[in-house]
């Protein structure tokens, strides 16, 4: 189904500041904006329009609102892809005159978009569709809702699942270690050093191993991770069925088994032919997600399988409702095992400067802060909005806590995202905070860090600095409200599933270039040599990695 819409950029001023228009869209159906200025009837004008147009989806009673930019494909936010067309390339408003630019928008069951007008812009005309009316106020649609089955009758339905992957035993761990320091998306050299990263990942997996291995035998010996991960795997499978949709489900870790490659070949032996790619992130990260999907990316590439594949990639789902509610539901369960309710509302009211509240401490895996300011790493932004739809969330159950976020996990000499958790911790306790309840916040499993420096390391360093009060909210693991939204959001990403470009990867004509190649080898060699044969600066390194 496709809904059009034209969007109309009103040069006397006339347009009304702050209106809105709200889409009710059934389940599947895109929707089809078209910017276009009748004075001027020029493609920057319409484009200007599509910036100022913002768009934003309505979950309950919150509203997330975003600006959609030429160019930026933000295919998972909202459930909404947005895709420009331009008239001059390939537009399917042919009919108009060329100063019109699309926006289509693939929406998902039960939401409403709700587009708010700026000053100078107004919604006029609804183009097409059957049983369809529209306002300039209010717009809404009753069409049939598209049956998931008869979608996707002659399609092989796959789902793939993106994990990190853990060692399964304790001699797993340098190699799962190796693994993990020769991403280049874990540790990034400078093109000039790349050579050097499988170098550097022994040496920093040697040096690391005896410490994680440590933690990973007080965890009983090897990571749940796998195991966790089958589960959900399982879970949602079972999920997907109970809302009609059979699809198989796979699983490609990125460091330790299953692969990404044994992923790939099940994907091929089960014949699939739409795929839908879901990293178990709920937000994204260069290093987490993005590295996975960097790899299926090169994969797809090169195998001719994967040109008959139509594929969609959830990117992150840290907004959606499900989620939020289910991380909401632990919170408040475990905060009224913490303390008696009673204990909770007199802090809100008059105890909070005692240290008697419950302190909501949410500790985010870290990335290095280079990511963020340096690489446009959205994680950080992602971690922020994420939890402050947990807190409003929480709000609306009449939960008032006060919360704070820190970032926990950090390795070697460069500096990670601040505050972190241990010195959070640590103040915490200066300030007289007695009650600390600890949310894992990146990850949807338990695992080493959660376990081990969580329970273990950062529970024993609160009770050292005077917290008296500790908890931990369970990671959310096959929770049945969060597997069924994990479901809701491959069904709703199965219609934008498209072919990937036929575009093989092509090779940096700089990496062939043999005077690059020469500096290259001369500079690393230099840096190897500092690092392994000067004491100085190889204890300094060795430390840091500890
Ligand atoms: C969102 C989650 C994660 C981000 C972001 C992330 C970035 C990141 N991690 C390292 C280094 C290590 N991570 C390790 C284990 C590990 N990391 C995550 C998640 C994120 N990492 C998980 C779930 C796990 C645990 C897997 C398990 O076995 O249970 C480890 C190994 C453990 C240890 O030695 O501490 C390292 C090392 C970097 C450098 C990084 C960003 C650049
Ligand atoms: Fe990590």
């Amino acid at each position: 189904m496709i809904f059009e819409y034209v969007v109309r950029i009103d040069r006397t001023g006339r347009g009304t500041r702050g209106r809105a228009a709200v889409l009710q869209l059934p389940p599947f159906s895109t929707l089809t904006f078209s910017a276009f200025d009748d004075q001027q009837g020029n493609m920057e004008a319409s484009n200007l329009a599509l910036q100022q147009l913002k768009i934003s989806v309505v979950h309950q009673q919150r509203i997330r609102k975003y600006s959609l930019l030429p160019g930026r494909r933000d295919a998972s936010f909202c459930n909404m892809t947005p895709t420009l067309y331009y008239p001059d390339k390939k537009s399917r408003r042919v009919n108009k005159s060329s100063d019109m630019a699309s926006l289509s928008c693939h929406a998902s069951t039960n939401k409403e978009i709700v587009v708010k007008l700026n000053n100078n812009l107004s919604i006029m005309k609804r183009k097409c569709t059957e049983n369809t009316y529209v306002s300039t106020e209010a717009c809404s649609f009753s069409e049939n809702i598209q049956n998931i089955s008869s979608n996707t009758v002659h399609e092989k339905v796959g789902v793939l699942l993106l994990n990190l992957g853990g060692p399964e035993t304790l001699d797993d761990v340098q190699p799962f270690l190796f693994n993990l320091f020769a991403d280049p998306d874990i540790i990034r050299l400078p093109r000039l050093f790349r050579f050097l990263q499988k170098p550097l990942a022994k040496l920093i997996s040697t040096f690391r191993a005896p410490k994680s291995k440590e933690a990973y035998a007080s965890i009983g010996g090897g990571s749940p991770l796998r195991k966790i991960t089958d589960e959900q795997a399982q879970a949602l499978k079972t999920a997907l069925e109970d809302k009609g949709l059979h699809a198989n489900v796979f699983v490609a870790m990125r460091y330790w088994h299953p692969f990404t490659e044994e992923a790939i070949h099940q994907i091929k032996r089960d014949d699939i032919t739409k795929l839908v790619i879901l990293p178990l992130y709920p937000q994204f990260s260069i290093s987490t997600s993005g590295s996975s999907i960097r790899v299926l990316q090169s994969i797809f590439r090169e195998d001719g399988y994967f040109s008959r594949v139509a594929i969609s990639v959830i990117e992150s789902w840290y907004q959606r409702e499900g989620y939020i509610r289910s991380m909401a539901d632990l919170i408040e369960k475990e905060l009224s095992n913490f303390s008696k309710p009673e204990e909770v509302i007199l802090s809100i009211h008059s105890f909070a400067c005692l240290g008697i509240e419950v302190m909501i401490f949410f500790s985010a895996h870290g990335v290095p802060l280079s990511y963020v300011e340096d690489a446009g790493d959205p994680y950080r932004d992602q971690m922020e909005d994420c939890i402050s739809l947990i807190m409003d969330e929480l709000k609306s159950r009449r939960v008032m806590n006060n919360h704070t976020l820190a970032y926990q996990s950090r390795v070697g000499p460069v500096q990670w995202l601040k505050p972190y958790t241990d010195e959070v911790i640590v103040e915490l306790g200066q300030k007289g905070v007695q009650s600390l309840l600890t949310v894992p916040i990146s990850f949807v499993s338990e695992h080493i860090e959660t376990l081990e420096e969580i329970d273990m390391e950062y529970k024993h360093l609160a009770l050292e600095s005077g917290i008296t009060n500790w908890g931990r909210v369970p990671a959310l693991g096959c929770t049945s409200s969060f597997i069924s939204d994990l479901a809701d959001a491959v069904i709703e990403a199965i219609p934008s599933a498209t072919a990937i470009s036929a575009e093989r990867s092509h090779v940096n004509h700089a990496d062939k270039d043999p005077l690059n190649y020469i500096l290259s080898l001369f500079l690393g060699s230099f840096l190897a040599f500092f690092l392994l044969l000067s004491p100085r600066a190889f204890s300094l390194f060795k430390n840091s990695l500890l």
